[in-house]
């Protein structure tokens, strides 16, 4: 088969299968509302789960920025982009979390990536929860170690696949929160099989962080766990985009030999530094504690309006509410309805799901009020699946 048929089957086959992949430019996709053609919807999609991205604080902190140091860091960080604007941001992260250093990246996708691909060598083995995002699981296949999976959030089954004799080491992944459900790892249980048997466990705290634990500390905080390597990323609760991996002195030094993310790309700009500065600012604040509070009256409110909906509700607890609807078309038909009636929502499916579990990933935020989430209920209800 030739590249051009190769890629023309491949794309007829997701359209066939409902699952063709479209993307919408938009006027305004962060914060309360999204604009689209001239169209104003209630945002029930964005990951701007305290609203920063919209803060006056962050925004003048951009702006300052890049008036002070120019729009581009003009390197990698091995060059000449690593500035001190990096370097402030990287020691305020490790003391709020309580590691010896932070390092930054350009995303989360990247983190895990040069994480993963440092680390692990042919005779490691990877042990990783089923539902890991795509960048940890990619990076897992694409590395020569062993990469097993276990079920999701099953401590029990995790310990059986680390048992097994294994040449080098072993490393245990999972996130805080799980991005496409909503649903928190038992971080307590997860570290303790990892101690048991000496694996290191790296724990990617995008939905978690800033979000919960006293201080927005984020999951492993509130678990009382501290893994060998956490991933927080910034393009969630922190407004903005970028990542840091928290991990030890030595981690750190090795990471800057051998993470090849951090040598060979351009590092962030200062300015968005400086911006990720105050976002974490507001974060530690009153004002940060506020919206954490404002979001959990809305997820509250959210999940005892939803009883009796024609859709699942899940257990989850977080600002990711997903209502599985299970074929692909039907749950287009509905994110579509949805819209018409002024919520945007987005439909996830498969591969990004696992099959048959096609949903809509609700998302709460603190930047929407009370009248937002009455407005989304009714519509729910209104539909009768
Ligand atoms: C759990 C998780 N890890 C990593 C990422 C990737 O982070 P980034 O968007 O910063 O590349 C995402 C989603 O974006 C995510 O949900």
């Amino acid at each position: 088969m030739s590249w051009q048929q190769r890629i023309d089957r491949a794309v007829a086959e997701r359209r066939e299968a409902q699952a063709f992949r479209q993307r919408q430019p938009l006027a305004q996709g962060a914060g309360r509302w999204l604009m689209c053609e001239g169209r104003r919807y209630r945002n029930f999609s964005s990951n701007d789960y305290l609203g920063l991205s919209q803060h006056p604080q962050v925004i003048r902190a951009w702006q300052d920025g890049a008036e002070r140091y120019g729009v581009g860091s003009g390197g990698s960080a091995h060059v000449t982009g690593y500035h001190q604007a990096h370097l402030r941001l990287e020691e305020q992260l490790a003391d709020w979390l309580g590691y010896d250093r932070a390092l930054l990246f350009i995303s989360g996708f990247a983190a895990n990536q040069a994480v993963i691909a440092a680390l692990a060598g042919r005779e490691d083995r990877i042990v990783a929860d089923r539902l890991s995002h795509a960048s940890l699981l990619e990076a897992a296949t694409l590395s020569p170690a062993q990469l097993r999976r276990f079920q999701h959030n099953d401590g029990q089954h995790l310990a059986r696949l680390l048992a097994a004799p294994v040449e080098g080491q072993q490393l245990v992944v999972t996130e805080g929160v799980f991005s496409m459900d909503g649903d928190s790892a038992p971080l307590a249980e997860v570290a303790a099989a990892a101690r048991a048997t000496d694996a290191w466990l790296m724990v990617d705290d995008a939905h978690g962080i800033g979000v919960v634990g006293e201080n927005g500390r984020g999951s492993c905080s509130q678990q009382g766990v501290k893994p060998e390597l956490l991933v927080v990323t910034f393009g969630k609760a922190f407004g903005l985009s970028g990542a840091a991996v928290l991990c030890s002195q030595a981690v750190a030094d090795y990471f800057i030999q051998f993470a090849r993310h951090l040598i060979y790309s351009t590092a962030m700009p200062p300015a968005q530094a400086q911006a990720l500065q105050a976002a974490l600012a507001v974060i530690q604040s009153d004002d940060g504690q506020q919206r954490r509070e404002i979001l959990a009256q809305h997820i509250a409110d959210f999940r005892r309006g939803a009883q009796g909906l024609a859709y699942a509700l899940s257990g989850s607890q977080s600002a990711i509410q997903p209502l599985i609807v299970g074929d692909n078309a039907d749950t287009l038909r509905l994110a579509e309805r949805l819209r018409a009636q002024g919520c945007w929502v987005t439909a996830i499916r498969p591969p990004t799901v696992p099959a048959g579990t096609a949903r809509l990933r609700l998302t709460l935020t603190a930047a929407h009020d009370a009248q937002d989430v009455a407005h989304l209920l009714e519509v729910l209800h209104g539909e009768r699946g």
